[in-house]
């Protein structure tokens, strides 16, 4: 069962402060040390069927699920968990980055998690390690207008980026966007459901080379192609 994360502990500290325990203190690892953070974080998955959902991408996502059975796909989940946690992670790696005020953390949330269900972007990630590929099946909603009846180009553009850096996240690691190039074949109709395909293409030093397309869910129409290249980011060095 689904449960809303709203005034319940998020993390494991949170939990042991609720319990009465007192919190871990922080630590710097060291640059060595340093990672993303794995404190266990409770919070609603936004990946998983809700009423909006169209017929397609219903059948769409069984279709990945059954995937997942033998294990070769992975089910990404989506989460509702706000930046500050996400930017306390970030911290934790870059330990002088400043990315935004601390007031200014609570009313910030992830970019394609921000709309009323339905209205924006509704979608679903899958992994296969093995093939260093990810899907993204992705439904997107009418906030998402640019031409009349179809969907705004910049919406794309947000959602190829995302599937680009979970699959290069999801193959190696911590990355930022450096170059996305698009090319728009063929509008999408809004409320239409398409299919991102992405793969990783090659790996140079700290650069990562991905590449994705997007089609239509019987695959007959191709919307778009992209590639992207994503540079792992150095500890050592600032982000602002
Ligand atoms: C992203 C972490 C999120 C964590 C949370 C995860 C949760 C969910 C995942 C969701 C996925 C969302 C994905 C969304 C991704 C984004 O939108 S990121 C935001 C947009 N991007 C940026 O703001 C990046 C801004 N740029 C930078 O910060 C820096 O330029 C950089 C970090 C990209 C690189 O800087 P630096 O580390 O100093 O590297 P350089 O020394 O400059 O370059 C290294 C090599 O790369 C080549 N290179 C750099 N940029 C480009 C480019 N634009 N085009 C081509 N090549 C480039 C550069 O020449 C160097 O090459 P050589 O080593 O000399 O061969």
């Amino acid at each position: 069962m689904l449960r809303s994360c709203a005034a319940r502990p998020r993390t494991l500290s949170a939990l042991r402060a609720a319990r009465g325990g007192a919190p871990r203190p922080a630590r710097d690892p060291g640059p060595a040390r340093r990672s993303f953070s794995t404190e266990k974080v409770i919070h609603k998955d936004h990946s998983l069927p809700n009423p909006s959902w169209s017929k397609d991408l219903r059948l769409l996502f069984d279709q990945f699920m059954k995937k997942c059975e033998d294990g070769s796909w992975k089910h990404l989940p989506s989460s509702e968990c706000k930046v500050p946690q996400r930017i306390h992670s970030f911290k934790t790696y870059f330990l002088d980055s400043k990315p935004v005020k601390e007031d200014q953390l609570s009313q910030a949330r992830p970019f394609t998690r921000s709309y009323e269900v339905g209205q924006g972007f509704e979608y679903a990630m899958f992994y296969n390690e093995d093939e260093k590929r990810t899907v993204c099946l992705f439904q997107g909603g009418p906030y998402l207008e640019g031409p009349p009846g179809f969907l705004h180009g910049g919406a794309l553009a947000t959602m190829i980026d995302t599937t680009l850096g979970v699959c290069t996240i999801s193959c190696m690691g911590l990355f930022m966007t450096a170059n996305l190039n698009i090319n728009f074949k063929s509008p999408i109709p809004l409320c239409s459901v398409v299919v991102i395909s992405s793969q990783l293409d090659k790996v140079e030093g700290r650069k990562v080379f991905v590449s994705c397309n997007v089609r239509s869910v019987d695959e007959k129409t191709l919307h778009s192609d992209a590639t992207g290249l994503f540079i792992k980011l150095d500890p050592e060095k600032s982000l602002t």
